[in-house]
């Protein structure tokens, strides 16, 4: 049983050859058997961590007007502010507030030059709300994409060389409009007897999470074992995991592992800030061929909790969840998928 989640340097990797090859080691069976880790060693400043935590904790404290003046249900893209209670997972109602910002794009020409121009997921391309009162947060978030970004990437040719393919495999599939998303989230303090739901028991959809959160503030549990181990944050570091992406791409090998976080308790609250690293929309992660050692442990690719299989294409992937999840702003922007959807489900169950 582990108590406690793995810690990796990642500044391992500028060391002598062996040094860096251990590292690529530790990375791939901390992956392997447990889907999370602490990262240490990282390189992003301290002042810009501090910076994007103070600019969360000064857009939730903005006027309930302001904040809404951002909401989502005006955004096709599920941009913008979601109020407390506005999202589901697992079927149930999460008790966070948050602001949702993607990669800043037009919605015009999205996909034209892909081989799926016609694709449903190219109408999440666009652009994001951004609060008026708080016009300091689109350079900070600019620039925290930038960085996240860059080790995201140094992760994944470590983890790629760790697996017996090319440094670069993965490099294509994320080098033209790479769909990064970044999450500020706040859960309010509503656990009192009973523990309430933050987010739901979920695995993340794309390739991997970089989440940041408020230094002593507890309540994420991840799944090993059949038990629930908590991973409360560490000064510095950052809890990265595995998405199903990346899971897919390595046969189970690496592991997109379950977690949740539950409410603070009453009278106090929580801001995290996940970074979820993604390849394009119409990108499809390279299956790679595994030395035959780690075939043989590979466990085959996991059935999300609502037994939807993983999808192949990461825009398909992204758009279940995101209809899914915000069901109001499906209704507004979505109603043409959502009926064809309940009419081939009809078909299918008379057939
Ligand atoms: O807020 C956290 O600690 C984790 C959030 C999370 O798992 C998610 O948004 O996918
Ligand atoms: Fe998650």
């Amino acid at each position: 049983m582990v108590l406690s989640l793995p810690v990796l340097d990642i500044s391992r990797l500028n060391g002598s050859a062996a040094e860096a090859a251990a590292f690529r080691d530790d990375l791939r069976h901390v992956t392997h058997d447990v889907g999370f880790f602490y990262l240490t060693g990282h390189g992003i400043p301290q002042e810009l961590i501090d910076q994007i935590l103070g600019l969360a904790r000064r857009f939730f404290d903005l006027s309930e007007a302001e904040k809404l003046s951002i909401e989502n249900v005006n955004s096709p893209q599920f941009r913008g502010y979601t109020r407390v209670g506005g999202e589901l997972t697992a079927g149930g109602v999460d008790w966070r507030e948050q602001i949702d910002i993607g990669v800043e794009r037009t919605t015009e020409g999205a996909g034209s030059d892909s081989a799926d121009p016609e694709a449903e997921y190219w109408r999440l391309e666009g652009p994001n709300l951004w609060p008026e009162a708080l016009p300091e947060l689109e350079p900070v978030v600019e620039r925290w994409n930038a960085e996240l970004s860059a080790v995201s990437l140094k992760l994944l040719r470590a983890w790629a060389l760790s697996l017996g393919s090319p440094e670069d495999v993965f490099d294509e599939a994320f080098a033209d409009h790479p769909f990064s998303l970044i999450k500020i989230v706040r859960y309010p303090g509503e656990s009192d007897e009973t523990v309430k739901q933050g987010v739901g028991t979920h695995r993340d959809g794309g390739v991997l999470t970089l989440l940041l959160v408020e230094p002593g503030k507890g309540g994420l549990q991840v799944e090993y074992d059949g038990e629930w181990v908590e991973a409360p944050p560490m000064p510095g570091a950052f809890v990265v995991n595995i998405g199903e992406m990346l899971e897919l791409a390595t046969g189970g090998y690496l592991k997109a592992t379950l977690h949740r976080v539950q409410s603070p308790r009453v009278g106090s609250d929580r801001i995290s800030i996940p970074f979820f690293f993604n390849p394009g929309l119409d990108a499809r992660m390279p299956v790679l061929d595994l030395p035959d050692e780690l075939r043989a442990e590979a466990r085959g690719v996991s059935v999300d909790p609502t037994d939807n299989p993983i999808l192949e294409t990461y825009g398909d992937n992204v758009l279940r969840y995101r209809l899914r999840a915000h069901p109001n702003v499906a209704e507004i922007f979505y109603a043409d998928l959502l009926a064809a959807r309940d009419a081939l489900a009809a078909e299918a169950e008379q057939s």
